[in-house]
């Protein structure tokens, strides 16, 4: 009997509300999905379609009305308030649009910021600085504040970060919102990588059809539930980002 490989996120039905009974806003509607370990997916949808409810909503940052969500097993919904912060740390890794860079310290420092919390020896963290930041291609930058690089290196600098501890999942929300066009490129093709060549999970949030293009696959959300889910499987990026496209038609969604 062939066994089947538990996903490493498994969604159960959550619904999340806002509001009091009167006025209540239906941001999540039973949505379910899972994500294989070594998975790169996306969340697509229009404004006010859920995206970043559903992501805080995996990640702990919100809490669910209803439903579960299992990453490797454990019940996220279950962990009391005292444990959230060593499950986040030990488990998932962010980016976020603005970078959440902290201003006053080096990229080195930014980058090496888990492991220092993590007690790590100096030279351990040393080290596992500047594989990962060469993999991300600054090295050049290590020693410099958040202030003195380009928005691109910024992002890559956050994403660093947010791989620096190897965690089971990496959640990105909108990353390449706040960069040009090249930067944006730069960052997706080295996340692809890390993705390929480490084995990193990656969920992605992103209203972008360029950015979704570089997923294996994509999960549409519409009003609050999922709507479609789409795979690029032997298919060129061309090909893929065409067919986000029309289902972003058939959606009645944003258009870039
Ligand atoms: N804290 C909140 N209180 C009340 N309503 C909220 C809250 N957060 C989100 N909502 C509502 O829930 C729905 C989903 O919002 P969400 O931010 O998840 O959408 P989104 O797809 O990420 O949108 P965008 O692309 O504009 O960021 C929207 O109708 C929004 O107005």
């Amino acid at each position: 009997m062939i066994k089947r490989q538990q996903p490493l996120l498994l969604v159960e039905n959550i619904e999340k509300y806002y509001g009091t009974a009167e006025a209540v806003t239906k941001a999540l509607n039973r949505v379910s999905f899972h994500v294989q370990s070594g998975e790169y997916v996306s969340i697509m949808g229009s404004s006010g379609s859920g995206k970043t409810t559903l992501l805080n909503c995996i990640s702990t940052i919100d809490t669910v009305s209803a439903g579960h969500v299992f990453l490797d097993g454990k019940d996220i919904t279950k962990i009391s308030e005292d444990e959230i912060a060593a499950f986040r740390r030990d488990n998932l890794g962010f980016v976020f649009q603005d970078f959440s860079l902290l201003d006053t310290l080096t990229l080195e420092e930014n980058i090496a910021l888990p492991l220092t919390i993590g007690k790590m020896a100096p030279d351990q963290i040393e080290a596992r600085v500047k594989e990962t930041a060469e993999a991300l291609g600054i090295s050049g930058e290590l020693q410099k504040f958040p202030f003195q690089v380009s928005g691109g290196q910024k992002q890559r600098c956050a994403f660093a970060r947010a791989v620096i501890c190897g965690p089971k999942l990496i959640m990105a929300d909108e990353p390449t919102g706040s960069l040009d066009s090249h930067s944006a490129q730069m960052l997706l093709e080295m996340m692809s990588r890390m993705n390929r060549k480490n084995g990193a999970t990656i969920l992605m949030v992103t209203h972008d059809p360029l950015c979704a293009s570089y997923a294996q696959r994509i999960l549409f959300l519409k009003d609050g539930k999922l709507f479609n889910e789409i795979r690029k499987g032997e298919k060129t990026r061309s090909v893929f980002y065409h067919e986000i496209l029309d289902v972003l038609s058939v959606m009645g969604g944003e258009r870039p």
